[in-house]
């Protein structure tokens, strides 16, 4: 090849070149023209480091593509260990199209998603950008806070109560149907019947008119089968229940007189433990079950927690309570609930009191003060005796504290499902001469039954 050739050859080459310098520097300068100033002060700015937010999961190193299919529970798809640039504060700024980082939500512990080894920046630092998104966090509400109960119907509940009076049934009904169905009774037969009615608390004086009263019918009556002594026990201790006793609970409101219409005012009284607050509660429920307004009155101011308790029956059926300060007056409270029973036409007012009083003097000042303020607005028309059926001729003794302290219209025998006694209820009736007027058979809700003399019979013979 000629020198001239040689020369012109690299005069082409180097015009080529030159050519194509110029063409790529004039390409890249158009396609920055494309810029926005953000995105160009974006790309101007110094990287500044990590910042949590979505960016973090954006430029993970592992992170599946936004096509892919969502992963695997994050144990196995979580990213490795952060890059060293991940934890660098503001390394990076997420793009300018990402929607802004929301604040994180707080989560219950438990419900976390961190890995073992992943940041602990924010919620979601751990979880890849992927993975699904965790919706509501369901936590339980405060029980305040739930919606007002359903009330199971109160007609026919004794009935359906029956399993609650198991232990009584046992001991007292199925021993008593024992011994008289077997035929003739000699004398230690007749002993054995008594002991199992003295057993049953029935004390001695319903025990004496009780045998008095099977001895005689059986002479009459003749018991021959099993269902002849059923028969013949069922009548004899009706009849001790006395089932001709006024056992309506007075808690309907008085007609419309010159005052407008005044609610029904009912005192809940008993030693404290017995069950007063509780029963005050399920009251209410049997009464808004029956359709009525109801207003409790905690004048249990002895212990906060017996108001706060009475509160929630309240809130419960969606019944309102008047309390007072810790200590405060119990007069003053039962004195203001009815007042506001009144102004709101309720149709009862509720107030359980408070039974923690060392001396019958203490008692007397207390329950008489209640009943005297009280009776400025309204007459009371039930004063309630809770007796704990558990206790036995202890409950016996107050019973009779209690009676001479206040009238005494109805007593309410609790904890008869926790009883293999349930002859106590024969005794106290004896004693004040009062009817039992409602039985607590348990601590639900619902566990308060009006007592049936017959009822309560058959759910011990049967
Ligand atoms: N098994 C059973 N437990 C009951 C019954 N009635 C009440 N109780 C329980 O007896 C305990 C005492 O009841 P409370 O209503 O707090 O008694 P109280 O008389 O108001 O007591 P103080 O507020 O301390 O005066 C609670 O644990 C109740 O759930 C019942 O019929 N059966």
């Amino acid at each position: 090849m000629s020198t001239t050739s040689l020369i012109w050859i690299v005069v082409v080459v180097a015009a080529l070149l030159a050519v194509a310098i110029v063409a790529g520097v004039a390409l890249s300068r158009r396609r920055r023209i494309s810029l926005t100033e953000t995105e160009r002060d974006e790309v101007e700015k110094p990287a500044k480091g990590y910042q949590a937010g979505g960016a973090i999961t954006f430029n993970a190193p592992t992170a599946p593509p936004r096509s892919a299919a969502p992963p695997e529970p994050v144990e196995t798809t979580a990213p490795e260990p952060a890059a060293p640039r991940v934890v660098e504060p503001e390394a990076a700024e997420p793009p300018v199209a990402e929607p802004p980082v929301a604040e994180p939500v707080e989560h219950p512990v438990a419900e976390r998603t961190e890995v073992d080894g992943q940041p602990g920046v924010g919620d979601d630092a751990s979880v890849p950008r992927d993975s699904v998104k965790r919706g509501f966090v369901e936590v339980d509400l405060p029980e305040e806070a739930s919606e007002i109960d359903e009330i199971e119907p109160t007609a026919g509940r004794l009935e359906r109560l029956r399993g609650r009076l198991s232990r009584s049934r046992s001991t007292f009904g199925q021993g008593l149907l024992g011994l008289l169905g077997a035929g003739d009774l000699d004398e230690d037969s007749w002993t054995d019947v008594e002991d199992t009615l003295l057993m049953a608390d029935l004390g001695s004086a319903i025990t004496d008119q009780v045998v008095a009263a099977l001895r005689e019918q059986i002479a009459t009556r003749g018991v021959r089968t099993p269902d002849d002594a059923r028969a013949l026990l069922r009548d004899v201790l009706v009849d001790a229940l006395h089932p001709e006793m006024d056992r309506v609970v007075h808690a309907l409101p008085h007609s419309a007189g010159p005052h407008g219409v005044k609610p029904a005012v009912l005192l809940v009284v008993g030693v404290n433990g017995v069950g007063k607050t509780t029963t005050t509660g399920k009251l209410a429920r049997v009464l808004v079950a029956d359709g009525r307004t109801v207003l409790l009155g905690a004048a249990d101011t002895f212990r906060a927690a017996a108001a706060d308790q009475l509160e929630t029956w309240g809130s419960r059926v969606g019944a309102s309570t008047v309390r007072g300060a810790e200590g405060a007056d119990p007069a003053s409270v039962a004195f203001e609930a009815v007042k506001q029973g009144v102004n709101a036409g309720v149709d009862t007012v509720l107030i359980d009191t408070a039974g923690r009083l060392h001396t019958k003097t203490g008692l007397m000042d207390e329950l008489g003060k209640v009943k005297r303020v009280v009776e400025k607005q309204a007459e009371v028309d039930e004063v309630l005796l809770v007796l704990d059926a558990t206790t036995g001729q202890n409950g016996l003794t107050q019973a009779r504290v209690f009676a001479e302290v206040v009238d005494v219209t109805g007593i309410v025998l609790t904890k008869l499902d926790g009883t293999a006694k349930g002859g106590i209820v024969f005794q106290v009736q004896r004693e004040l001469g009062v009817p039992v007027k409602l039985v607590g058979l348990g601590e639900g809700a619902d566990h308060l039954a009006p007592f049936e003399p017959q009822a309560f019979v058959d759910a011990l013979l049967n």
